[in-house]
């Protein structure tokens, strides 16, 4: 869905994307300070998805931090990490404000999701993604076709084309506008609402294609529950003959630990969750 009147100043996202523009332009060596080494790091930067899993990278840079409730942030380039601060408190507000909206859309409190998933507490990662022109963008991919983890993602760009979201009745990719507030609904979202809601909040698959003209850069901010926080479907609308689970309970923290140590691939970690009907 795309959000207007959401309150975050266009200067702020502009400074976002500045600061990230700087933030890939640092030498090298600095940058590798950053470069983490085990998935949950709070700080992490690097290439592709995961390049110890893949045989072809991705025509992407990523930096990758944990920002709430804990803020982490390279110290550099300067100011970055005061923006990004400010940015990331403003997303967040919009992501509990939606998914208060979702909540009340399922006939539930509008602190129904609030308090289940224990978002005073809730792990928010900001990503910034920067995809450098590409010589030969049919043959390369910026993030392959996958679904996000977490309930709900927040994304911004540069103005330049690239996000593609899966249409399933027209078999194919289409491009989204890039002047607006993105928001994906991610796999915990579906995990607790699918079938409940006749599938009204399935996390949606995307990708993100590169070009030959100019840098692309996407900034991301994926809301989660905490990262203690036991995930199952909400049992105010569970009926155990017509509306049974239809994914299994899962620790916030183990799911998102095997969506990253994985290659994207789709909805494939939502799979492993699913309760299978004999
Ligand atoms: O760059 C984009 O538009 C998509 C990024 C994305 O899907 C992600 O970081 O999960
Ligand atoms: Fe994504």
């Amino acid at each position: 869905m795309q959000v207007v009147n959401h309150g975050i100043p266009e200067s702020l996202m502009k400074a976002v994307i500045d600061g990230t523009c700087e933030f890939f332009n640092l030498p090298e060596e600095d940058k590798q300070e950053f470069a983490g080494k085990h998935v949950l790091d709070p700080i992490r930067c690097g290439t592709s998805f995961n390049t110890s899993k893949e045989n072809a990278f991705f025509w992407r840079d990523y930096l990758k931090v944990l920002v709430h409730p804990r803020f982490h942030f390279p110290y550099k380039p300067q100011g970055y990490s005061d923006i990004v601060w400010e940015y990331c408190e403003r997303s967040r507000q919009v992501a509990r404000k939606l998914l208060g909206g979702i909540s009340e859309s399922l006939g539930l409190e509008e602190s129904f999701l609030d308090k289940a998933l224990d978002l005073e507490l809730g792990l928010q990662t900001f990503v910034a993604n920067y995809y450098p022109r590409c010589p030969q963008p049919q043959l390369a991919m910026g993030l392959p076709a996958h679904s996000d983890q977490g309930l709900l993602t927040i994304l911004i760009n540069n103005q330049v084309e690239g996000l593609q979201l899966q249409h399933i009745k027209a078999n194919g990719f289409k491009s989204m506008p890039f002047n607006s507030l993105l928001v994906n609904t991610a796999d915990l979202l579906e995990s607790k609402l699918l079938k409940i809601s006749n599938g009204k909040y399935k996390s949606n698959v995307h990708r993100a294609v590169v070009n030959n003209k100019m840098t692309r850069i996407s900034i991301v901010t994926f809301h989660g529950p905490s990262l203690e926080t036991i995930v199952s479907p909400a049992s105010p609308l569970l009926d155990s003959d017509n509306s049974p689970a239809a994914y299994g309970p899962v620790k916030y923290r183990d799911y998102l630990e095997f969506h990253q140590s994985n290659q994207l691939d789709g909805k494939s970690c939502l799979e492993r969750i699913k309760i299978r009907k004999n």
